[in-house]
């Protein structure tokens, strides 16, 4: 059994990166009555002077003003501090997190990927780590706007060392019923592993061909050969995740295929990083994954080349 803190009632939150996915759920929690402070770059001025607007399927609104701030340092300690900036830059956590946290507090990442929670509970310790998936497609179409296009559940669970099952603690239940009240849909889960390795079934196929083969969501799957590879590329991905000791049903590749073939042509968001000229998330999305199973004795071939070929495109992209 973990020991873990207990948390204050009702929870602070802190936003690290306001962006397309922070701004939409920092702002559905401060809608729902909590504190929540956001950190931001450069729309700092802008978000200061004239809070968060959000475009949402799940119903427009507008926070005329959020706490905002520039500089880490002035932030209140929290007792939940939300991750969300690109893992490009996750270097700077080890300056921004500290002051943020309160001492009983927990960091909840919520960025793609894998291998992001280790190095988080290096900078604030074991167990004050959660993640946590997001399905949704949002975007930041300009400061402190935010398009929430589709989707929006998450699912949160514990980070334990090694990614060992963390189970459900009291702490995870509480934030999870924070994000319930807020509107999000949201389920808890025992293993943060499988769900980090549930959800790169999809990401690894669409967000890194989406840059390769410069194409969308409609445009990967309208074309046999394409279509293939997708498949293929999530087989790997399920052996990556034995190579973890985590099995994930096969059916889960019709299920994101089928959906991903309904789903309203969607430009992935490493594409979009990579149209914008910004650094892509390779090493949490496909380097720490493809690590994690080689250390399981698993070649992924696909991914490996993948990855090779973005490691190439983003060097280009953003020398
Ligand atoms: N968008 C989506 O639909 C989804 C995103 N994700 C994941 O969520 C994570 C965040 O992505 P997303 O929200 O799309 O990215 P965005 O670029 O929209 O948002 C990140 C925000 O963080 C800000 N930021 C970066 N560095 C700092 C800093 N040092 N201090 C303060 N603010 C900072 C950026 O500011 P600035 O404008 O100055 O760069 C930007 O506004 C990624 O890991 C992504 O893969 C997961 C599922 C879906
Ligand atoms: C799967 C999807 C589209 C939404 O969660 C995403 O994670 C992304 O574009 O990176």
């Amino acid at each position: 059994m973990t020991l873990v803190s207990q948390l204050s009632n009702p929870r602070s939150y802190a936003v690290i990166g306001t962006g397309a996915l922070g701004g939409f759920y920092g702002a559905k929690l401060q809608k729902s009555g909590l504190d929540v402070h956001f950190l931001l770059r450069s729309d700092y001025d802008w978000v200061s002077q004239h809070g968060l607007q959000i475009e949402s399927v799940w119903g427009d609104f507008q926070l005329p003003q959020v706490p905002a701030y520039n500089n880490p340092q002035k932030m209140p300690p929290c007792d939940v501090v939300i991750v969300a900036i690109k893992s490009t830059e996750n270097h700077l956590l080890p300056q921004i997190l500290p002051p943020v946290l309160k001492p009983d507090g927990v960091v909840l990442v919520l960025q793609n990927g894998l291998g992001i929670e280790p190095e988080i509970a290096e900078i604030v310790g074991n167990h004050r780590v959660l993640g946590g998936i997001c399905v949704i497609c949002s975007n930041k179409i300009k400061p402190g706007y935010i398009r929430h296009l589709d989707y929006g559940m998450m699912k949160l669970a514990e980070y334990n060392h090694n990614y060992q099952s963390g189970g459900i603690t009291p702490r995870l239940q509480q934030i999870g019923e924070d994000f319930k009240k807020a509107g999000v849909p949201l389920d808890i889960a025992e293993d943060l592993l499988s769900i980090r390795w549930e959800k790169l079934v999809w990401n690894i196929p669409y967000n890194g061909l989406s840059v390769v083969l410069n194409a969308r969501t409609d445009q990967m799957m309208s074309n046999p050969a394409t279509r293939v590879l997708v498949e293929e590329i999530m087989g790997e991905v399920l052996e990556g995740a034995k190579g973890c000791d985590r099995f994930l049903e096969r059916e889960i590749i019709n299920q994101m295929l089928s959906h991903t073939e309904t789903m309203t042509p969607y430009k992935t968001s490493m594409k979009i990083d990579y149209d914008q000229r910004r650094p892509l998330e390779i090493d949490a999305i496909l380097g720490n994954p493809l690590k994690m199973a080689t250390a399981g004795g698993v070649h992924l071939p696909r991914i490996q080349m993948l990855y090779q070929q973005l490691k190439f495109l983003d060097t280009q992209n953003c020398p």
